[in-house]
C-alpha cells in the first residue's frame, strides 16, 4: 500500500527524527505513487506501455547524466580531475544502459507501432528537453533548439543557462591552457553560446598530450573519457536511427523532419572534433 508522506516533516527539527524514521517507507522515499502512476496510455494498445516505459526510463537516465556531467565540469574547472573521472566513467556506463534499451524497443513491429502512432500527434523525441540539455552541457550549442522552448519559461530559462555556460569540452580546453599549452585566445574567450569551431591550437595540444602521456597523465585520461562519451553517444544515435528505420521505414517524423534521413545527418556531428582528428596523426 502506498501512503502519502508529508515531506515538510523533514524540515521539522524539533526532535522528530525517530518518528520520521518509523514513518518512512520504500514507496515514500522513491515517490513511487507519482512515478508509477505516470504511465498513461492514450490508446488501449498493449504495446503502448512499452513505448512509454522506454522513454521514461531514458529520461531518468538522462537526468542522472546531466547531474554527473555538470558536476564533472565544475570539478575540471577546479582541477579536481580524479573526481571528474569518476563521474564521467559513470556517464559512459549510463549511456551503455540507454543503448541496451533499443534491444527491448526493437521487439515492437511496424504494424504494432502504427496501431497507436496516431495518438502521439506531433509529439516527438525531438522535443526532449533533457536530451538537449545533455547536448548543451557537453558543448553542442544549436540556437534553433533553444527557440522550441520559448513558450515554456521554466524550461527555457534552465536550457538558456546551460546554453550560455561553458560546456564540458570548453573547460577541458581551458585545462589544456592551464597546463601551459598555447591555446588560441579566441577559443578561450569565445562566446560559449555559439557553436564550437574546430581549432588547430587545440588539436596540437591534444596531440602533444597523446605523444607524452606520462607528462600529461590527467589530460590524457580526460581526453579518453571524452572520447568514451562521444563514442557511446554516437552508438546511441546509430541505434536510434536503425531502430526507427526498422519500425517506420522512411516515413516522415511526427516532429516534422524527414525521419531516418534527418537522423542519419545528425550522425555527422562531432562533440570533440580535435580528439578524433588527431588519431590519424598518432
Ligand atoms: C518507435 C520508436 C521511435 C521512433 C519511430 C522514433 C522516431 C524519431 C524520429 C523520426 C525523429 C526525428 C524527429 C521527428 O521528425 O520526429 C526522432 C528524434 C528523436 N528521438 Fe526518437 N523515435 C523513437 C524512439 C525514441 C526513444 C526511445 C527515444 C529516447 C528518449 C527517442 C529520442 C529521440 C530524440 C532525443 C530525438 C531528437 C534527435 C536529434 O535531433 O538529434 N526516440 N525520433
Ligand atoms: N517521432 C516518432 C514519434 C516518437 O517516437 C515519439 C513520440 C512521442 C514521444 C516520444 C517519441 N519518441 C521519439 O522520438 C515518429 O515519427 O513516429
Amino acid at each position: 500500500m502506498q501512503s502519502s508522506f508529508n515531506w515538510e516533516f523533514l524540515s521539522d527539527d524539533n526532535g522528530a527524527y525517530t518518528d520520521f524514521k518509523e514513518k518512512m517507507t520504500y514507496g515514500d522515499y522513491l515517490q513511487l505513487e507519482s512515478l508509477l502512476n505516470s504511465q498513461k496510455r492514450l490508446s488501449d494498445h498493449h504495446d503502448e506501455m512499452l513505448f512509454i516505459v522506454i522513454h521514461q526510463v531514458s529520461e531518468l537516465w538522462l537526468k542522472l547524466m546531466i547531474h554527473e556531467i555538470e558536476s564533472a565540469t565544475t570539478a575540471i574547472k577546479q582541477d579536481e580531475f580524479q573526481t571528474a573521472f569518476k563521474m564521467l566513467a559513470r556517464v559512459s556506463k549510463i549511456q551503455s544502459q540507454i543503448i541496451q534499451a533499443w534491444d527491448v524497443l526493437s521487439t515492437l513491429t511496424p504494424s504494432e507501432y502504427m496501431e497507436f502512432r496516431g495518438y502521439l500527434g506531433n509529439a516527438s523525441g525531438f522535443q526532449s528537453y533533457q536530451y538537449r540539455l545533455v547536448e548543451f552541457v557537453l558543448g553542442y550549442k544549436t540556437p534553433h533548439i533553444l527557440k522550441i522552448y520559448e513558450k515554456n519559461p521554466v524550461l527555457h530559462q534552465r536550457l538558456k543557462a546551460a546554453f550560455e555556460a561553458p560546456g564540458l569540452y570548453d573547460v577541458s580546453i581551458q585545462a589544456l591552457a592551464k597546463q601551459g599549452f598555447p591555446i588560441n585566445q579566441l577559443v578561450l574567450s569565445r562566446d560559449f553560446s555559439k557553436e564550437y569551431i574546430q581549432d588547430s591550437t587545440v588539436a596540437d595540444a591534444w596531440l602533444a598530450v597523446y605523444r607524452d602521456t606520462e607528462s600529461y597523465w590527467d589530460l590524457y585520461q580526460l581526453a579518453e573519457k571524452l572520447v568514451d562519451i562521444e563514442d557511446w553517444f554516437q552508438q546511441w544515435r546509430f541505434r536510434h536511427m536503425k531502430t526507427v528505420e526498422r519500425i517506420i521505414g522512411h516515413k516522415t517524423g511526427t516532429g516534422g523532419t524527414s525521419g531516418v534521413g534527418y537522423l542519419k545527418k545528425v550522425l555527422d556531428h562531432y562533440f570533440f572534433p580535435e580528439l578524433w582528428e588527431i588519431r590519424t596523426k598518432l
